[in-house]
């Protein structure tokens, strides 16, 4: 895999660098909550700017529906980019149209431009190859060299993170080289005891890593959404909660092969409950309440886990020599589910472990709810993708990038 390092000593003057981030941040309205992803990309960016490349920098936002959708407007990702950059950043207002096309020509060396959303156009995210491909063509016309920096997608096969790489030159920026190099670390000489909590709410797209985490860590914690297809795979009633109907026989066969070798698979012994969702935008008292993992009543939502969970997860945390953990235990957004969260949280930074946390709410958990960055090993921005790097699975987006 060559690296951006490479680029710059063969000369970026003047040449159109297409850089494929992830900027896909939370929102508040229009409002960043946390600019961690941003922040990551600065090196890349101020790198080529500074060696008078005319900067592309283009992401995904959240998951519209392959048409344009204001609320997941990159607009807010690059105005944030030019207050951290300190120079003005140009934005156009789609992907590889008329303002796209524009935008790019009248760069000048040394600046930077941010393009619309990449998921407003269906061919990013297609299944279909021609339709990917035909996408990653109109997105090579903006671009002479391409680099990609965008950790967090690396494990989608999409158009700007797979396709695009295969039709220009392309280079590792230095996101990417370093998230490999430490997320190599949890796949070669782990230190044990090895514990992986995992958490979040993409259940469908995480639980297939238990799979093969089974083989690797020694214990795993599991909380958050992910909690509730275990507890009722378990046999447990699970109310409103999140579930995934079609992953239970799957899970059930977790469970069996946990217990015969040896593996601690560990569930919550209670949970908050609430019969709706909190508002996240007010932030009003939600009032849950506290029941047994196997007492959730049919017309409550489990929503974070329970004081007894957090004090088990800590001393399960406690010992171990190395932790990965992806995925808030609860909807840390708002303040009465967030304890779990800051339990999971607290008991890495007083880990004498080496301790690394992965994803875009996970990261921005950590940082919003008060902790110290410093406190831990390694802040990945990837969730998805880290886990599936640590699966051992080969990644489009890094396999794209390999000569
Ligand atoms: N019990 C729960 N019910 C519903 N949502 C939950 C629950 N627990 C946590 N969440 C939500 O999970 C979300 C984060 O999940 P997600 O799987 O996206 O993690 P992540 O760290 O961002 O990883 P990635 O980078 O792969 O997206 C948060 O917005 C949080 O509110
Ligand atoms: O938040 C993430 O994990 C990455 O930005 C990828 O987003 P996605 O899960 O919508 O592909």
């Amino acid at each position: 895999m060559k690296t951006i390092d490479e680029l710059l000593s063969e000369g970026v003057a003047g040449r159109r660098v297409f850089v494929r981030a992830d900027l896909n941040v939370p929102l508040d309205g229009t409002t960043i909550t946390d600019d961690g992803r941003i922040r990551a990309v600065l090196p890349t960016v101020e790198a080529l700017a500074a060696a008078g490349a005319r900067v592309v920098v283009a992401s995904h936002l959240g998951r519209p529906k392959g048409a344009p959708d204001p609320a997941f407007s990159l607009a807010p990702a690059a105005a944030r980019l030019g207050e951290l950059l300190g120079a003005d950043v140009a934005f156009a207002t789609d992907t590889v149209g008329e303002s796209a096309t524009s935008t790019v020509a009248g760069l000048t060396d040394g600046q930077v431009a941010v393009i619309e959303n990449l998921r407003f156009n269906a061919g990013e995210t297609s299944k279909d190859d021609a339709e990917r491909g035909a996408f990653a063509d109109r997105l090579a016309a903006l671009a002479d060299v391409y680099v990609g920096d965008g950790f967090g997608a690396v494990h989608r096969k999409h158009a700007s993170v797979f396709d695009l790489p295969a039709r220009l030159p392309h280079y590792a920026g230095h996101l990417i080289a370093t998230e490999v190099g430490v997320l190599k670390k949890l796949t070669e000489d782990v230190k044990r005891p090895y514990v992986v909590a995992l958490g979040g709410a993409k259940v469908s797209d995480k639980l297939a890593v238990i799979d093969e985490l089974l083989d690797k860590a020694d214990r795993l914690l599991i909380g958050g959404g992910m909690a509730y297809t275990f507890l009722k795979a378990k046999g447990y009633e699970v109310g409103k909660s999140l579930l995934q109907e079609d992953q239970l026989p799957a899970v059930r066969e977790y469970l069996e092969r946990a217990e015969k070798s040896g593996v601690e698979l560990v569930l919550p012994v209670d949970t908050l409950v609430s019969g709706e969702f909190p508002d996240l935008k007010t932030k009003a008292p939600a009032h849950p309440a506290t029941v047994a993992a196997d007492a959730i009543p049919a017309d409550q939502e489990g929503l974070d886990i329970g004081p007894e969970t957090r004090k088990l997860y800590a001393s399960k945390l406690a010992d171990a020599a190395t932790v990965f953990w992806n995925g808030p235990m609860g909807v840390f957004e708002h303040p009465d589910y967030a304890e779990g969260t800051k339990a999971v949280a607290q008991a890495l930074t007083d880990s004498r472990g080496f301790t690394v946390v992965g994803g875009g709410d996970s990261a921005a958990a950590v940082r919003t709810l008060g902790f110290d960055e410093q406190a831990f090993g390694h802040i990945s921005t990837g969730g998805g993708a880290s886990l599936e790097y640590l699966e051992g699975k080969t990644l489009p987006g890094l396999a794209a990038l390999e000569d």
